[in-house]
């Protein structure tokens, strides 16, 4: 199923963050969000796995406005990793992941023997199954990702709304993590800041500033050295990787392309929009 986000806006408190962004992750694909701190990128999931509502704009999920679903069959459609990493939950693994399974369950129905298999199989896809009988809060900050990444499978989702899911990973769990996504091919719509991670695991990607997309396209279309200093305010080259050939972006960290940071509210004056 393929998500199309309409000239969405979300606000808090009366703040407009996202203002205007337009963006289509299609069916099967693993499309990027990428953009500086505070530029828009989980306010804008937010709003996709229903915890912010749009003050104008819409998000389709296969052409239907998910506003117009009950929250029980937008769940069955759509699974979240969400920034907030419920750190409260006095479970063990194995029930946090069966948490998944609640979109599919009558009132009070137990687990049956195909919820246990789909619980085993993201809790082996994660690599957590060892410390399934563990009490959740008694991991570490990536083991719980891992956990609360298995509970998003869980939920068999058409599409997967992950906000940084590579925060705390090792860079083993990293490349699993991604080389999983993009194994599984479905509709995929993830906030990442390791832009080289996005260049090779994305299909396309939406770079974000101040609340609006400034650029979309292939990763190699878009990651530019110009919108690298217009957008993130740092010099880079981009060069093929010697193993993959994807792009590989060579960042200068010794000093920034301007002296100033960008200016959060501003947005870049150049930076062209490829489709
Ligand atoms: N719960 C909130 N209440 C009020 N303002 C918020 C809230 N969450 C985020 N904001 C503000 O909205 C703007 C966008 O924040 P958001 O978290 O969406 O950015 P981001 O691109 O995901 O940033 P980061 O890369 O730092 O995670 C920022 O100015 C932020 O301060």
């Amino acid at each position: 199923m393929r998500i199309d986000i309409e000239d969405l806006h979300v606000a808090y408190a009366g703040r407009t963050v996202v203002a205007g962004a337009h963006l289509v992750a299609a069916e099967g694909e693993i499309t990027g969000l990428v953009g500086p701190n505070g530029s828009g990128k989980s306010t804008l999931l937010r709003a996709v796995y229903r915890h912010l509502r749009p003050t104008a704009g819409r998000v389709l999920l296969a052409g239907t406005d998910l506003r117009e679903l009950s929250p029980v069959r937008s769940a069955r459609h759509v699974a979240a990793l969400p920034q907030e990493r419920g750190s409260d939950f006095e479970l063990s693994v194995r029930e946090v992941v069966a948490m998944g399974r609640t979109p599919y369950k009558r009132a009070f129905a137990g687990e049956d023997a195909a919820d246990r298999d789909i619980v085993s199989r993201a809790l082996a896809d994660v690599g957590m199954d060892a410390h399934a009988g563990r009490r959740f809060t008694a991991l570490s900050g990536g083991e719980r990702q891992r956990v609360l990444l298995a509970r998003a499978f869980a939920q068999d989702p058409d599409v997967l709304v992950l906000d940084e899911p590579t925060n705390h990973l090792d860079i083993r769990h990293q490349v699993d993590l991604l080389a999983l996504l993009r194994s599984q091919r479905r509709t995929t719509l993830v906030s990442l800041h390791d832009l080289n991670a996005a260049a090779s695991v994305c299909d396309r990607l939406h770079v974000l500033h101040a609340g609006a997309v400034v650029a979309s396209g292939p990763p190699r279309d878009v990651l530019t050295p110009e919108l690298m200093a217009e957008v993130f305010g740092v010099r880079a080259v981009v060069v093929d990787h010697p193993l993959t050939g994807d792009a590989l972006i060579a960042f200068d960290h010794r000093a920034p392309a301007s002296p100033q940071a960008p200016v959060s509210g501003s947005r870049p004056a150049t930076v062209r929009c490829v489709r």
